[in-house]
């Protein structure tokens, strides 16, 4: 499998669209071949190049994603669960690669998207970054290693558009963390306390959100017992480091077996 991989980009005028256009284009393994927006956006029918200020690459912006994925190798979706799931069936139905980097996914959404996957690849994560998948190894193995003494909190900080909390990304440390300690984390889970809550529950795991100005990702967990505290933390300072995820498990996910995978058989860190 030599040649070029050809990558359709959904939701391409978005925070992640347009970073991921540029790591598409810069990647020499990879190509455009398709660029979709959502219906009634105005950046449908122009060439997506110059809706984006450039010069004309030949690639038209279409809000009908069955014809984007004609020839299409893979897609990466950074958009909202609605379109994620409609999109994963039509994916797995064409044979593309579906790079899903979606947040918000309910339960139900996350069960549909795993329906396709008796014929179709999905790579999903809430956060695409090498550092936060070595965050999540990290942090279940910490867990592991200390007891109910050691108060678990995940604190996360994004920027003022972000729509979903808790982030994807502090869902997947929190589920390392009660994986680590062999908790269910329905049952854990303490959300983001208000009012007189009572003193701290024992065993539970607590998340916090914070939104503010252009933050694009900030996570930390914390271990804290009397006497001493444990924060692991990971900064994501530029989005390129989602996208160029995005791009290596769509090159990753070519040719493999249908399933439903995650960055952590990306990176081999599974
Ligand atoms: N897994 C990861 O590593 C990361 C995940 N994210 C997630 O990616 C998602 C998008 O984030 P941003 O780019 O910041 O948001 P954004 O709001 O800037 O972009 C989303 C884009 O999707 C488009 N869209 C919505 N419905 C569509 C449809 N039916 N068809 C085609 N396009 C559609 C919107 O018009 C918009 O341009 C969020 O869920 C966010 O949490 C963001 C960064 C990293
Ligand atoms: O919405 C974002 O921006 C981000 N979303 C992801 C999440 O929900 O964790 C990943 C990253 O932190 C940026």
């Amino acid at each position: 499998m030599s040649e070029s991989c050809a990558i359709v980009v959904m939701g391409v005028s978005g925070r992640m669209g347009r970073m991921l256009v540029q790591t598409v284009q810069d990647n020499p393994k990879t190509h455009l071949c398709g660029a979709v927006e959502r219906p009634g956006h105005d950046w449908i029918g122009r060439d997506l190049g110059a809706a984006l200020g450039g010069a004309a690459t030949g690639v038209v912006v279409t809000d009908d994603p069955a014809e984007a994925l004609e020839g299409a190798d893979a897609v990466i979706d950074f958009t909202a669960p609605a379109a994620t799931v409609a999109l994963a069936k039509l994916a797995a139905d064409k044979g593309v690669v579906h790079v899903i980097g979606t947040t918000g996914m309910t339960e139900a959404d996350i069960a549909a998207v795993d329906a396709v996957t008796d014929r179709g690849v999905v790579v999903r994560a809430g956060n695409m970054s090498l550092g936060v998948n070595l965050l999540v190894q990290l942090t279940k193995q910490v867990a592991a290693a200390l007891d109910e003494d050691y108060d678990i909190e995940v604190i996360e900080g994004h920027h003022r558009h972000k729509v979903d909390a808790p982030s994807g990304t502090a869902l997947m440390l929190g589920q390392a963390a009660a994986d680590g300690r062999g908790v269910d984390l329905d049952e854990a889970s303490d959300r983001g306390r208000d009012g007189i809550t009572g003193p701290r529950e024992r065993g539970k795991i607590g998340f916090h959100a914070i939104r503010g100005g252009d933050i694009i990702g900030e996570h930390d967990v914390l271990f804290a017992a009397d006497g001493e505290r444990i924060t692991l933390r990971h900064v994501a300072s530029d989005r390129s480091v989602f996208a160029r995820g995005a791009v290596k498990a769509a090159l990753w996910g070519r040719g493999k077996e249908s399933g439903h995978y995650s960055m952590l058989d990306v990176l081999g860190l599974g």
